[in-house]
Parts: structure tokens; sequence; C-alpha cells
């Protein structure tokens, strides 16, 4: 499908969608639709925090009674108006959610989700508990959302409140991906360790993706009360928060449109199951889940990625078109060193795996406007020193000064945020993103546009702005021709050539790569050293990790030897070539 009938059959499905209500449809269908959009609302947070960032919660349905059971109460107990009620839900929410992810989000692998369960059970029997909220049989009576004069008392006028909202939210949220905060969310599926050598806080976004998906569930529980006009704990309990995760794997991971679908899907399905079922087994128990199981499993085996990508999947992929930024202002840059300071300073550094010494007090130098090499053979300790520098590792003991201040024992973040950056031996990308938004997330810290001013679309200058850095380096290694690619589909030389642009976007004083011109051909060989020689003319220092030997002599200003951990010499490229022990040691020549 081209893009352009794919905008305008979801226009016409939008139009569709408002204009059913002033048509003499059935009044079961509108209720049908008014619950999907209640659904699809909490979906879409579950589309951000579990589909795109990965992080998989159980817990939704406790955020939709948060919200729910807030407005409820004080429009009850207390007689404020609704709107007053969604303000003290979202606030609520939002206190809830940190605290919840403060405690939770920490938690690696299986934890994660475990422990949402346990918020979600904590959550419904806390409710049911308390006297002041009806324990087990809720709050009635609460009054319906009025817009002025006019009270939305039936299904057919809570309607186009209810699409306003889902459809609002996922506009905020298509927003939010297409932008730096969302870049980041993002990268958090696989790339946190990538992501925080660039400098991203990636709890601070793994935080801001739950507190959204809670703040959408509130939303939805909001609109829930005053619809249903009472409320229990039981559409807020496990079972539901269950349910909202079959809908959103339904409708495919990570896919805006794909909370609608799996919430038509599984709201449908839930209905045509409960009459059939218990006449077709012969039973009254809840079988629905069972089933939904089933269907979720066979579902994913034809499309893994779930329905929607059915509709999306053939669709271009989106090019960006520099001319977009053209006159975007240029980012801020960091005052480079001044030539010849000694940008980094290595003594000791000691590095141990239980018995295995692999990096054995090693010191050496590298100051501005220097290329040097950390040459040695296969597992001499070089990346191991690399992650000794930058932070990824700590040290056993020795230090580690960068322009002048100890970084040894920071973290890899803050040490990038100093002006550190660095290629991965093995290269670390978000496959599915372009080219030009790998190379961006370097440039994440050299502006500020967060969340709200993204889901606004109030970020467009900042995103030009970073864009055209991403592109500007892009262009710098002469791959601008790519930008459009997703990572994923580039050869492995053209990776590493891709992560060094991402490097230079953190616009860096260091720049650490480790073998970079490994897989590529001669003349992109030739293209890459004349551009690290422009580097260092600029002023930069770059150490670089290589097995290439003609790369590294012609290159480097000094070269630094290791085997099996330790030091062998230091010196220019002449007196290393003839340097009879790193002959013999690492290129196998006798002496
Ligand atoms: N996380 C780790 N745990 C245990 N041992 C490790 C770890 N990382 C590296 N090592 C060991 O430390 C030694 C140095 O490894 P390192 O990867 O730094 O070498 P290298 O010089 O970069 O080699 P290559 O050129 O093959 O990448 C090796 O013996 C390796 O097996």
């Amino acid at each position: 499908m081209k893009t352009s009938a794919f905008k305008i059959a979801t226009a016409a499905g939008v139009a569709l969608l408002f204009a059913l209500p002033l048509l003499p449809v059935p009044e079961f269908w509108i209720t049908q639709l008014d619950y999907i959009g209640l659904y699809a609302t909490v979906v879409l947070g579950l589309v951000l925090l579990t589909g795109v960032a990965g992080l998989t919660s159980f817990g939704q349905a406790a955020f939709v009674g948060l919200g729910a059971y807030a407005s409820a109460y004080v429009t009850t107990a207390l007689g404020w108006s609704p709107w007053i009620g969604l303000a003290c839900g979202i606030a609520l929410t939002l206190v809830v959610a940190l605290v919840v992810a403060g405690v939770t989000l920490r938690m690696s692998g299986h934890y994660l989700p475990l422990a949402t369960i346990a918020w979600g059970l904590a959550m419904f029997f806390l409710v049911g508990n308390l006297d002041f909220l009806g324990k087990f049989d809720g709050l009635q009576g609460i009054p319906p959302v009025a817009i002025g004069s006019l009270e939305l008392r039936t299904g057919r006028a809570s309607y186009f409140l209810i699409w306003i909202v889902a459809l609002l939210g996922a506009v905020a949220l298509r927003h939010l991906l297409d932008s730096r905060p969302g870049r980041a969310i993002r990268a958090l599926k696989g790339g946190t360790l990538m992501a925080e050598a660039m400098g991203i806080a990636t709890l601070r976004y793994k935080v801001l993706a739950f507190v959204i998906a809670a703040i959408y569930a509130s939303l939805s529980g909001w609109l829930f009360a005053h619809y249903q006009r009472s409320v229990n704990p039981s559409p807020f309990g496990l079972q539901m928060g269950i349910e909202y995760l079959f809908m959103a794997v339904l409708g495919g991971v990570g896919l805006v449109g794909g909370a609608f679908v799996g919430a038509a899907a599984v709201k449908v399905a839930e209905d045509q199951l409960q009459n059939w079922l218990p006449a077709l087994l012969n039973t009254s128990g809840p079988v629905e889940l069972v089933v939904f199981g089933m269907v979720l499993i066979l579902v994913l085996q034809v499309t893994p990625q779930g329905l929607w990508s059915l509709a999306t999947r053939r669709l271009p992929q989106r090019r960006q078109d520099p001319s977009t930024w053209a006159d975007a202002a240029p980012l801020p840059k960091a005052t480079p060193p001044a030539r010849g300071e000694t940008v980094l300073s290595v003594a000791k550094a000691r590095k141990q795996f239980g018995g295995l010494v692999a990096v054995n007090d090693v010191g050496f130098d590298v100051r501005a406007g220097e290329i040097v090499g950390l040459i040695g053979p296969n597992g001499a300790g070089k990346s191991t020193m690399f992650n000794l520098i930058t932070g990824v590792l700590p040290l056993t003991s020795g230090q580690v000064d960068f322009r002048g201040a100890r970084v040894s024992g920071l973290t890899s973040r803050a040490i990038a945020r100093r002006g550190m950056s660095r290629t991965f031996q093995h290269v670390r990308m978000i496959a599915d993103m372009s080219v030009l938004e790998n190379v961006a997330l370097g440039a994440h810290r050299r502006v500020g546009a967060g969340v709200l001013r993204a889901m606004l679309r109030l970020d467009r200058r900042d995103e030009r702005r970073l864009l055209a850095e991403a592109w500007r380096q892009l262009d710098r290694i002469g791959m601008s021709a790519l930008a459009n690619e997703p990572a994923g589909n580039l050869a492995l030389g053209q990776q590493r050539l891709m992560e060094i642009a991402r490097a230079l976007c953190t616009d860096p004083a260091l720049l650490l790569l480790d073998e970079p011109a490994a897989g590529l051909r001669l003349k992109e060989k030739q293209a890459l050293a004349e551009v690290l020689s422009q580097l260092r003319a600029e002023g930069m220092s770059l150490l670089l990790v290589e097995h290439d030997m003609d790369f590294v002599m012609t290159l480097t200003d000094r070269i630094v030897v290791v085997e099996f951990g330790t030091k062998l010499t230091e010196g220019t490229p002449d007196a290393v070539r003839e340097d009879p022990a790193v002959r013999a040691a690492y290129l196998g020549v006798e002496h």
C-alpha cells in the first residue's frame, strides 16, 4: 500500500468513527465502541511501555482504577466537579507511578513483570478493603462529565469525549516516538549500554515511559468512572491487567495503530466468545481467557508483529529530507582542549576477572590533537582497557584522568557528558531505527527538548537542529546517502562508520574507536583515515584499537603495545615497527 492511500484510509476511518453516533446504528455498537476507545487509551500506554521500551507491565489496570477511584471519590464524597476529579486522578497517578517506578524499574529480567503483578494485586485488595471507597461494592452515584451545560449522560453522548481522548493520545504518542526523548525511549529495548555511553540517562527514560503509560491508563479510568457512573474493584484487577497486555501484543508490539486494533479485536472476540463458549463447551466458567491465549499464540504465529503490522508492513520507510533542516541553527559546541594538553591520562590501570588479569597496571597518555593506537594480539586486553577508560567496567585498581579531572569511579554516562565518546567492538545500535535516528542519539545531550514539548509537537526547531547535526556527521564520513536506511540493513563496515558518526555527534574532546576499519574495503579505509586525520587537525584526540597494521602505522602519532594485559612498549609507529619484542610478540616475526 502506498503511504498516501494509507493516510486516506486512516482519515476515512476516523471520519466514519465520528459520524457513527449520528447515524441510526444500534446502541450496542456504540457501547462496544465506547469500550474499545476506553481500552485503546490504556493500551496506547502499553505500546510505549512494553512495545517500545520493552518493559512488561501487568499492572496497568491498577492505574485505570486509580484514575477511576480518585475521581469517583472526590465527585461523590466531596461533591467536586469531574474535571477536578480528573486533575486529582492525574496528580495521584503521577505520585504513585513515580513511587512504583522507583521501586520496580531498577529490577531487570522477570522481576519487573512480577513486581507489576504484585502492584496490581495490592491495589485491588487495598481498594476492596477500604471503607471510604465502599470496599468490594465500590462507589455509586458518580455524576456524568459535563461540558458547560451539556451533561454526557448516555453512551452516545460520552462517545465523542472517549474517542477524542483516545485519538489525541495516539497523535501525542506518535509525536513522542518521532522526537528526541522518543528515540531515547526506543533505545531502551536492547540499547541501554550504548545509550548510557552517549550520555543518555536511561533510567530516567524508563521512568518517563512508565509514568506516561500510567497517565494514559488513569485517563481511561476517569472516563470509565463517569461513563459507568459507578466503580468497583473488579475491572481493575490482575485479569484485566493481563487482558490489556493481550491487546497490546495482539494489536502490534510498539505500533500506535495496534492499540486500537488490539482493543477492538479483544473486545469483540470477548463478547462473541462469552455468547458462544458456554453453550459450546457446556460450562459456565470464564473460559475466554484460555481461548484468548490460544488465539493469541495462533495469531502471533501468522503475524509475529501483531495484527496492525499486516496493514503497515508494506508501507515504505519514512524518509527524512535534508532540505527540512537546511536553515537549522548549529548545536552548541564545548570548548575544545588546547593543542598539546594532556586529555587522557591512564595510570596503573588494572582489571581482574577472578583470577585472570586482563589489564595489568597499564599507563599511557593521550594529548589533544593526537591519534594514539592501542595494539596487541587477540585477548591482550584492549577492549577491556576501553571499557575501563569509558566507565563501562570498574577498575580493580589504578586511575583514569580526563581533562585534568579524575573520572575513574564515575558512570559511563557521567564520563560521556564530560566529552569522551566511543564506538564498540561489537556494533551497538537500534537495528529498526534509521541510520539518521541512530546517529541522532549521539547528539541527544546537546539539546533539551523534553517529553511534553515533543508530544505537543513544539519541539520541531530543536529537532531540526539535532537531525541537521546527525546528517552533517554522517555526511562527513560519506554516509549521508544511507541516512534513511534502517540501521540493521547496513553491512558491518558501514555500521561501524555509523557508530563513528554517532560518537562525533556527542561533540567529544576524545574519541575512542574500537576497530574502526574492520569490514571496510580499501577505498573506504582510505576515506576513513582521511576523516580521522582531519579530526586530529581540528584538535580532537583519538585512541584507536585496530588490527589493520597499515591503517595504524600510517595514521597514528604514537602506539601503545599490550600483550597478555601488560604494556610491552610505547613509541612512534617507526620505533614500534622496529622493536624486536613487538615483532616477536605481535607481528609474529622472529628476532
Ligand atoms: N567480562 C569478562 N569476564 C571475564 N573475562 C573477560 C571479560 N572480558 C574480557 N575478559 C577476558 O579478558 C581478556 C582480555 O579481553 P579483551 O576483549 O579486552 O581483549 P582484546 O585485546 O580486546 O582482544 P580482541 O582483539 O580479540 O578483541 C581475555 O582473556 C578475555 O577473555
